[in-house]
């Protein structure tokens, strides 16, 4: 058997889901919106931006890839909790809505970013940070150095004691950053976290964010409407294309194009 050269091996799947269907009623609009997933595979160390126009259910997506939501229909669903290339299906979990599963799954294998950093308010940023690494079952001397290396790293170790609320918007966002990777997660997921900032902050956001997911392997799933950002960045740019019909829209995510998946 010949062996194939490790640089031109696909990287292993961390994430391959598919069939995913998501129909909402939105009774502000009363439409329907549809969303349809036909196949995404999502390779360690890979970094993906989702882009769509506003509404296209960039969110939505992000939601089910974070077991925070629950598909009206799905085929598949396997992930690698432990980033070994080990798949483990979800589907039967996220149908029958088994909370608690995926919530042990979710804080073992992922880290979330939101727009606003979703720090909680009343504890410091360490504090935050040392409660997503024990959510996760994380504990221990090891786990504070960890969380004051990424800090230092991120050139916010002097705001680790400090709250949310007397930090300013990049460094709230470095910080939940910090919370995101304080477990050192499989995924790093990340709806729209540079959208608050100007250009500059944004651009250090996403800096950090980036060297600290290199600097674990994590592979790094965003939510942007900053496409040249996202590509300045490394990110593979997958889109959601909306169509609007009598019943409503429905989004759908463009496949590759073929350079790109024979690249
Ligand atoms: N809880 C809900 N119930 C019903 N409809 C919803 C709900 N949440 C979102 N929607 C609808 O689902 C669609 C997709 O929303 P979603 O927030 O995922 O889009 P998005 O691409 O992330 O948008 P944006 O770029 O504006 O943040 C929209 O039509 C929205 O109105």
């Amino acid at each position: 058997m010949t062996e194939v050269p490790s640089e031109s091996r696909p990287a292993r799947p961390i994430m391959a889901l598919g069939g995913l269907e998501v129909a909402r009623f939105d009774a502000s609009r009363q439409a329907w919106f549809r969303l349809s997933v036909p196949e995404l595979t999502i390779r360690a160390g890979e970094r993906i931006c989702l882009v769509g126009r506003s509404g296209s259910g960039k969110t939505t997506l992000l939601e089910v890839l974070g077991l925070l939501s629950c598909p009206d229909a799905l085929d598949r669903y396997d992930l690698s909790p432990y980033g070994d290339g080990r798949l483990l299906s979800v589907q039967e979990p996220i149908l029958a809505g088994q909370a608690t599963v995926l919530s042990a799954i979710r804080s073992r294998t992922m880290g979330f970013v939101l727009q606003d950093g979703g720090l909680l308010p009343y504890l410091s940023v360490r504090d935050n940070a040392l409660l997503a690494a024990e959510l996760a079952g994380q504990r221990g001397r090891e786990i504070g150095e960890r969380i004051e290396a990424l800090a230092a790293a991120m050139g916010i170790e002097r705001m680790l004691d400090r709250l949310p609320a007397g930090l300013s918007g990049g460094q709230r966002q470095r910080s939940a950053v910090l919370r995101a990777m304080a477990s050192a997660p499989v995924i790093l997921l990340a709806d729209e976290p540079t959208a608050a900032l100007d250009g500059a902050t944004a651009n250090e956001v996403m800096q950090v964010m980036v060297n600290a997911a290199k600097a674990t392997g994590a592979t790094l799933v965003m939510v942007s409407h900053n496409e040249d950002l996202a590509t300045r960045y490394g990110f593979t740019v997958r889109r959601l294309e909306t169509h609007t019909g009598s019943g409503g829209e429905t989004s759908t995510l463009a496949p590759l194009p073929q350079q790109v998946q024979s690249a």
